[in-house]
């Protein structure tokens, strides 16, 4: 070889190094914040573990500069490499442009109409629904913001919400303390406090529900965005598992859609994409439509995961053998799985 080209084989290798290191660190910094979340909320109950960690103002910030980091610099940039159909922010933005423009919304009124063989009135109120929806954007509530990777779609009108928002133009607020009932309102110090009911198209849950420390908590958000949601609205989870499709399918997959069909919640799309599990649940009209498509055989009601109003994610189940009451000691082993789970999303690959 010669020496240039030795120079340049060495530079480039030294910088690969590097950034995979640095995406290491901070892949490691935000799985072991929900590690730790997880892990105090067994020894300090759910609701105490939470008050806690939302007054770690400098954690919450560092957690949002990691965030934002891997997902621009690290995510982004493999995303381009890999088709856009792995990011989760440009499926999310399809799906919901297919949903809404494409015709999605119809065919899913009209198989809640079908399956609760309706009456014209109700058929009626679902079309005018449809005329009125046209003539504006559509209102998106983006939970867990961080960066507002949504505000650049000119069919959108946006309310990006974090706990620790990244940019300015996110507004502060925890979602798991947000009032729905008839309007926007903030709090003296800004933060928003209130949110009206069925005001928003879709709401957005892009890596947020593995953040969320326990099965009733999680419920909690998806039954919130339920009531934000306007009848025929969407609710869109992308959640992230290097795992094969078959592996957690009976906790994301078939847990989750019997759940949530007891609120109300259709589930229309499911798709496993390398490394994140992306599902799209319909507000319907009838809560029974949604009751009504789930094949009740199939589902051993003794299971835990089917527990009423918990939503389980595959972490619950791991931590279980774990002793570590802290996660800064969350064993190098788990660290490891968790690291290269993360790094293994697709849009760092
Ligand atoms: C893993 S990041 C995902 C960021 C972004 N959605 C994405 O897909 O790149 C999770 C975000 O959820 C936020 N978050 C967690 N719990 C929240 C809550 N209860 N209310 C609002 N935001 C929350 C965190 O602060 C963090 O920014």
């Amino acid at each position: 070889m010669d020496t240039n080209l030795e120079k340049t084989v060495y530079y480039v290798e030294k910088t690969e190094k590097k950034a995979t290191e640095q995406h290491k660190r901070l892949a490691n910094f935000i799985k072991g914040t929900h590690g730790q979340l997880r892990n105090n909320s067994k020894i300090y109950g759910a609701i105490e573990a939470w008050k806690r960690h939302i007054a770690e103002k400098e954690k919450l910030k560092e957690y949002a500069e990691c965030m934002h980091k891997l997902a621009t610099q690290h995510w982004a940039q493999n995303s381009t490499v890999l088709s856009l159909n792995y990011s989760r922010i440009e499926w999310i933005k399809n799906q919901i442009k297919n949903y809404f423009l494409y015709q999605g919304v119809e065919k899913f009124d009209n198989k809640e109409i079908s399956l609760m063989k309706s009456t014209l009135q109700e058929q009626e109120n679902i079309e005018l629904r449809i005329k009125t929806l046209y003539n504006s954007k559509l209102d998106i509530l983006d939970v867990g913001s961080c960066y507002n990777p949504f505000e650049n779609e000119s069919f959108f009108n946006v309310t990006p919400i974090d706990i620790a928002p990244y940019s300015e133009d996110v507004i502060k607020c925890d979602f798991l303390n947000l009032k729905v009932d008839n309007q926007k309102t903030f709090s003296n110090d800004g933060e928003l406090i209130e949110l009206p009911k069925n005001a928003f198209d879709a709401v957005i849950f892009s890596l947020l529900l593995e953040y969320i420390p326990c099965p009733k908590l999680r419920f909690s958000c998806c039954q919130k965005a339920f009531d934000l949601l306007k009848f025929g609205g969407i609710l869109l989870i992308i959640t992230p598992d290097s795992k094969h499709q078959g592996a957690n399918t009976k906790i994301i997959n078939t847990s989750w859609k019997a759940t949530l069909s007891k609120v109300g919640f259709m589930r229309t799309h499911y798709e496993k994409l390398p490394h994140i599990h992306c599902l799209i649940f319909r507000k319907c009209f009838f809560k029974e439509a949604a009751i009504k498509r789930i094949d009740w055989r199939k589902i051993c009601l003794n299971d835990e995961v089917f527990t009423e109003n918990k939503i389980f994610i595959p972490q619950d189940f791991q931590s279980r053998t774990e002793k570590d009451s802290d996660s800064n000691s969350i064993k190098e082993r788990d660290d490891k799985k968790i690291v290269s789970s993360f790094m293994q999303l697709p849009f760092n690959d």
